[in-house]
Formats: C-alpha cells, sequence, structure tokens
C-alpha cells in the first residue's frame, strides 16, 4: 500500500477567499471542505442543499475521495450529508460539491468560507466481475439482515 499521493487541486475563478481543503490537525484523516456559498443560505428543517466548494481536484487512478460530514455540525444542529459517504471519482474534475440535509429541528445558516464536511482519500482496488452460475457454500450462506442475533 502507497501512503502517500499528490492529489492536484484546481481553485475555481471567484472563489479567491475560499479556503482550499485543510487538515485540522496532523494526523487528521480528513480535509475540511469549505462552503463556497456566494450568500448566507438559511437550511430549514428537512431540507437539502447542494454546496459548492470552489475548487476541482484530480488524483491518480486508484484512489477515491470521500465526502463526509462533520460530527460536530451533526450533534450540534443536525447537519450531516443526505449521500454519505458521497463518491468523487478519480476521472471527475467538476467542482466538488456537498450535499447537506438539515435533519434537526431548527433553521441553520451556512456561511461563506464555514466549514462544512470533510474529504477523505480512499485507495480502490481495481476489481473485475465474472460471472458465474454457482457461488462457493459458506457458513453464514443467505443469512443477514440480523440472522446472528440482535
Ligand atoms: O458528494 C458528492 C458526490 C459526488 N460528487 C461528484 C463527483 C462524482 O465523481 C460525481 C458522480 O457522483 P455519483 O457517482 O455518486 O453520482 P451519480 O448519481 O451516479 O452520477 P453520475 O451518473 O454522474 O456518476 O459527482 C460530488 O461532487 N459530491
Ligand atoms: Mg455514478
Amino acid at each position: 500500500m502507497n501512503l502517500s499521493y499528490l492529489v492536484q487541486i484546481n481553485r475555481l475563478p471567484g472563489n479567491e477567499d475560499i479556503e482550499l481543503p485543510k487538515k485540522m490537525s496532523e494526523l487528521a484523516s480528513g480535509f475540511d471542505l469549505y462552503a463556497a456559498v456566494e450568500k448566507e443560505m438559511v437550511m430549514e428543517p428537512g431540507t437539502r442543499i447542494l454546496v459548492p466548494t470552489g475548487f476541482a481536484i484530480a488524483m491518480p487512478a486508484g484512489l477515491e475521495a470521500q465526502i463526509r460530514p462533520r460530527s460536530g455540525l451533526a450533534y450540534k444542529h443536525g447537519i450531516t450529508c443526505l449521500n454519505t459517504p458521497g463518491t468523487i471519482d478519480a476521472d471527475y474534475r467538476g467542482e466538488i460539491k456537498v450535499l447537506l440535509i438539515n435533519l434537526g429541528d431548527e433553521p441553520f445558516t451556512i456561511t461563506r468560507n464555514e466549514r462544512i464536511a470533510q474529504m477523505v482519500f480512499q485507495e480502490v482496488p481495481e476489481v473485475e466481475l465474472e460471472q458465474v452460475d454457482k457461488l462457493s457454500d459458506t457458513v453464514r450462506g443467505a443469512g443477514g439482515f440480523g440472522h446472528t442475533g440482535k
């Protein structure tokens, strides 16, 4: 496993004031992502919003990026990522966006340059699917969804 990768990042025009993704501690897993909303956006309870981040990336083949919620926002305000973890494909060159949903009871205001989520890079093995007529036997078999008890 290669533990060091270089990922290119491109700040998109009009976002010169937006912080680039940043690790907030030395060994943090995620780079925090900053909201590139033009003006304050109010999220009413139960509503979702696609938040721009103001940047695009190009990562080497064999990596993906995951967009994950920040636990503080989730705990304090019920703000999370609807599609968590969001999947950024290695061949995606568009702006990274964050799909937030307000599961709390109160309206939540997103301000420009506020940290709204985090981006974690992961290795993705190359997998080829082989179609077969029968799969190997296991003790579990088809048991799932609570099959082993509570
Ligand atoms: O939270 C996310 C999830 C996805 N994307 C971008 C990057 C990703 O590579 C692309 C497609 O995402 P995904 O495969 O999850 O969505 P889809 O609905 O399958 O769209 P597509 O048909 O474009 O693959 O959208 C984001 O910016 N943020
Ligand atoms: Mg897809």
